[in-house]
């Protein structure tokens, strides 16, 4: 469970947060298989959704996908630093191997969903504003703080709110 940051951006901040937390079933599926943490294929499937979705919604696509590009960048961070710290501290690899298409993806997916809502409804206050970027600094550091993210889960999150204001 992960708690919302706080203000106006709080929700759009809690629902990257769950993606960057996500990352560790991703890495955990992918550890140990051939299967590459770099899956270009899959990453253009997910961009192609969000260009659809973010039609739909009355969302400028182009803008929607750099918000996403900088969440995939974010999730391959978590998971190589995780594939660096399993590699060093075998006895901190988990125990289960998720599957990644029938287990982590689907929730990447409802994630996307989700994001994409919260994009549409915080889209007054994403202008390139001195307000927005105060208001993401004081989301992401309550995110920090309230969810006890380590270093390279905190790192990740600034790499994923690093385009919120458009
Ligand atoms: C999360 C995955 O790993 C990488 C990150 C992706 C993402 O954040 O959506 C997509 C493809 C991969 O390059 C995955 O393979 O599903």
């Amino acid at each position: 469970a992960s708690l919302t940051p706080v203000g106006p951006l709080g929700e759009l901040t809690g629902l990257a947060v769950q993606r960057v937390q996500v990352a560790d079933l991703v890495a955990a599926a992918k550890f140990g298989t051939t299967q590459p943490i770099d899956d270009p294929a899959r990453e253009q499937q997910v961009l192609d959704g969000v260009r659809t979705k973010a039609t739909q919604l009355g969302l400028d696509p182009e803008n929607a996908a750099r918000f996403f590009r900088a969440q995939i960048e974010a999730n391959k961070l978590v998971q190589r630093g995780l594939y660096v710290r399993w590699t060093e501290h075998p006895e901190e690899v988990p125990s289960r191997r998720p599957d990644l298409g029938t287990e982590v993806r689907p929730i990447l997916d409802r994630l996307t969903t989700d994001i994409l809502a919260e994009l549409k409804d915080t889209e007054q206050l994403r202008r390139p504003t001195l307000k927005c970027e105060i208001h993401a600094t004081i989301a992401e550091r309550s995110a920090v703080v309230l969810n006890r993210l380590d270093r390279l889960h905190e790192d990740a999150l600034a790499e994923a709110m690093s385009t919120v204001c458009a």
